[in-house]
C-alpha cells in the first residue's frame, strides 16, 4: 500500500530533510505541503522543493478537503500545528507531530480529538532513536538517583526552550524518581536562572548556540559517583528513520501516542 502523505513546512530545516525522506521511500508518496503565506513561483525557489511536483496549501482546511491523504507531518511552530493537527484529525486524516513547544493543553485537546474521530496521532518530541533510548535509560537510572540535572543544547534559531525532548525527559523521570529537594537547603541564585528552570526539585538547563543541532545530557548525581547519559543529533537526517518509522506505526492506531518510546519495540 502506498501511503499518501502530507507535510505541513517543507521550506523548514526539518520539513526539507522529510520531503527528501518521503520522495525516497517507494511506499510513500507525498501528495501535497501546508506552508504559510508564500507565493507558489518564490516556494519552488527553495532548491529542495524546485521538483515538486504538488501543490502547496496556505489554508489547511483546503488543504485536507481537497486532497485524498492518509498522513499528516506537521513540523512547523506549536500554535500553527495545534490549528493544522485539529483539522487533520477532524478530516480523519492520521497524525504525526514532529513540532515541539505544544502545552500540556493542547496535547490533552489533541488527545480527544483524535479519539473523537478515532484517527491515529504521534506526537514524537525527538524521532532519533538514540535520544529516544537516551531517555528511557534515564527514566531506568531514576530508579536508583534521585538527583539529576537535564543540559539541553540546541541551534540559536530554535524557538522553544526548554526543548520537547527535555520536557519528554522529566516527565520520564518523575515517573519513577522518589521525590526530592536537590541541592542545598539555603542555596541562592546571585544571577537569575543561573540554576535554570525547574520542576520537581529537577534542575533543566537550555543552551542555544550557532554550529549546534540537538544535543542532551542526563547526569546523575549520587553518593562518590555520577552518571552522564548523553545523546547527539549531529545531523538532521538522524531524524528521518523516526518520521519514517512513526508514518507507518500512525497508520495502524486509532488514537493518539505521546512519545516514540511508547511504539517501539521491545
Ligand atoms: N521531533 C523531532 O525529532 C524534531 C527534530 C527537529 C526539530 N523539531 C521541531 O520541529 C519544528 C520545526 O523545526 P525546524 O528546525 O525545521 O524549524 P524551521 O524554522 O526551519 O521550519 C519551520 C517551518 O514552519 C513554517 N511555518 C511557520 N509558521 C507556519 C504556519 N503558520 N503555517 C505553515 N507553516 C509555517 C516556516 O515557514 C518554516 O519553513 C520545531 O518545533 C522543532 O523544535 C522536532
Ligand atoms: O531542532 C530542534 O528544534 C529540535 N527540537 C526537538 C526538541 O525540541 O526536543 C528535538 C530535536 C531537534
Amino acid at each position: 500500500m502506498t501511503v499518501k502523505v502530507v507535510i505541513a513546512g517543507p521550506r523548514g530545516r526539518m520539513g526539507t530533510e522529510a520531503v527528501q525522506m518521503v520522495a525516497n521511500e517507494s511506499n510513500f508518496d507525498l501528495v501535497a505541503c501546508i506552508d504559510r503565506k508564500i507565493e507558489d513561483a518564490k516556494i519552488r525557489n527553495y532548491p529542495a522543493l524546485s521538483d515538486l511536483k504538488v501543490p502547496v496549501f496556505e489554508d489547511p482546511e483546503e488543504c485536507f478537503h481537497t486532497v485524498e491523504a492518509d498522513v499528516f507531518i506537521d513540523l512547523t511552530v506549536p500554535d500553527a500545528c495545534f490549528v493544522h493537527a485539529t483539522m487533520a484529525l477532524q478530516n480523519k486524516i492520521r497524525t504525526v507531530i514532529g513540532t515541539s513547544g505544544l502545552t500540556n493543553n493542547q496535547i490533552e485537546e489533541l488527545t480527544i480529538t483524535a479519539k473523537n474521530n478515532q484517527t491515529g496521532c504521534i506526537i514524537a518530541p525527538n524521532f532519533a532513536i538514540g535520544a529516544v533510548l537516551m531517555m528511557l535509560f534515564a527514566k531506568m537510572a531514576a530508579n536508583y538517583f534521585p538527583d539529576v540535572e537535564i543540559i539541553e543544547k540546541h541551534h540559536d534559531q530554535k524557538l522553544d526552550a526548554p526543548s520537547g525532548t527535555a520536557v519528554k525527559t522529566l516527565e520520564l523521570i518523575k515517573e519513577n524518581r522518589q521525590p526530592k529537594t536537590q541541592g542545598h537547603p539555603n542555596e541562592e541564585e546571585t544571577m537569575q536562572g543561573a540554576r535554570g528552570a525547574t520542576d520537581e526539585g529537577i534542575h533543566i538547563h537550555s543552551v542555544r548556540l550557532p554550529g549546534l543541532v540537538a544535543h542532551q545530557e542526563v547526569i546523575f548525581g549520587g553518593s562518590g559517583q555520577t552518571l552522564s547519559i548523553k545523546h547527539d543529533s549531529i545531523d538532521r537526517k538522524s531524524f528521518m528513520s523516526g518520521i519514517k518509522f512513526a508514518v507507518e506505526k500512525v497508520m495502524e492506531i486509532d488514537d493518539l501516542v505521546y512519545g516514540l518510546e511508547n511504539i517501539l519495540d521491545n
